[in-house]
């Protein structure tokens, strides 16, 4: 497989503040990959770094389903294609969607059993109903990369790998921030764990167990 990104030594933080040490990451394409790691230990920040670096091939789920709650759920998902459709349409849709973009969107919504909410207001839906709207913006948007933080974070563990499988069915390459660890050995390939940000452990799922992470998430 050839390598999407390769991150040599990078830092990162914010005002000047490191929060990222020395991380060697190299992300091939195809793979679905676990970060993990216990809360403010920077995975949202190594999201942020590689989706700066693979903006344009990447679909986005942010931590916050981040949708405009004024509009319908058509219209949250449709901008997850904005940028490839002319102004004229975008505008034309904003007052009266096209059928064919009605249908795409449906077909989205509906692998995230949400194709009942296709004209609800998005602030109507529930916090797990808002978060699958996220997800449907993504596979939506259909880049090859998707990049999610805590995608599933709001949904029971049946419903988290149902969407898990649709995320990682909907694009070829899959890094996703995730906490809970059944479900990231079940639905990964392989588990990057950072703490105090800097990467500790990198290994395939198929090599490690519950045992093996837990000590991560300690006190
Ligand atoms: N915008 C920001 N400005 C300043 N500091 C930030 C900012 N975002 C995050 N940080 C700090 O960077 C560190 C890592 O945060 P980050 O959000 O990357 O952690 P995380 O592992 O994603 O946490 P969580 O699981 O709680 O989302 C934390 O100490 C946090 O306070």
């Amino acid at each position: 497989m050839s390598a999407l990104i390769t991150l040599n030594g990078e830092s990162a933080g914010y005002g000047g503040r490191p929060v990222l040490h020395d991380i060697d990451l190299t992300i091939a394409a195809g793979e679905r990959i676990a970060v993990m790691g216990r809360s403010g230990a920077g995975k949202s920040t190594l999201l942020n770094l590689l989706h700066e670096r693979l903006a344009d091939r990447t679909a986005l789920i942010p931590q916050a389903a981040a949708l405009v709650k004024t509009l319908s759920v058509f219209h949250n998902v449709y901008m997850g294609r904005l940028d490839r459709h002319s102004t004229w349409r975008n505008l034309r849709n904003l007052v009266r969607p096209a059928a064919c973009d009605v249908g795409a969107v449906g077909q989205a919504l509906a692998q995230v059993d949400l194709a009942d909410k296709l004209f609800a207001p998005a602030g109507s839906l529930s916090g797990g109903q808002q978060q699958r709207a996220s997800v449907a913006r993504a596979l939506f948007n259909g880049r090859p990369v998707v990049i999610g933080d805590e995608p599933v974070s709001a949904l029971d563990r049946v419903q988290a790998a149902h969407i898990l499988q649709q995320i990682c069915a909907g694009h070829d390459t899959a890094i996703l921030a995730l906490h809970d660890i059944p479900l990231a050995l079940a639905h990964t390939d392989r588990i990057v764990v950072i703490d105090a940000g800097r990467i500790v452990l990198d290994a395939p799922s198929r090599e490690l167990s519950g045992a093996d992470l837990i000590p991560y998430y300690g006190g």
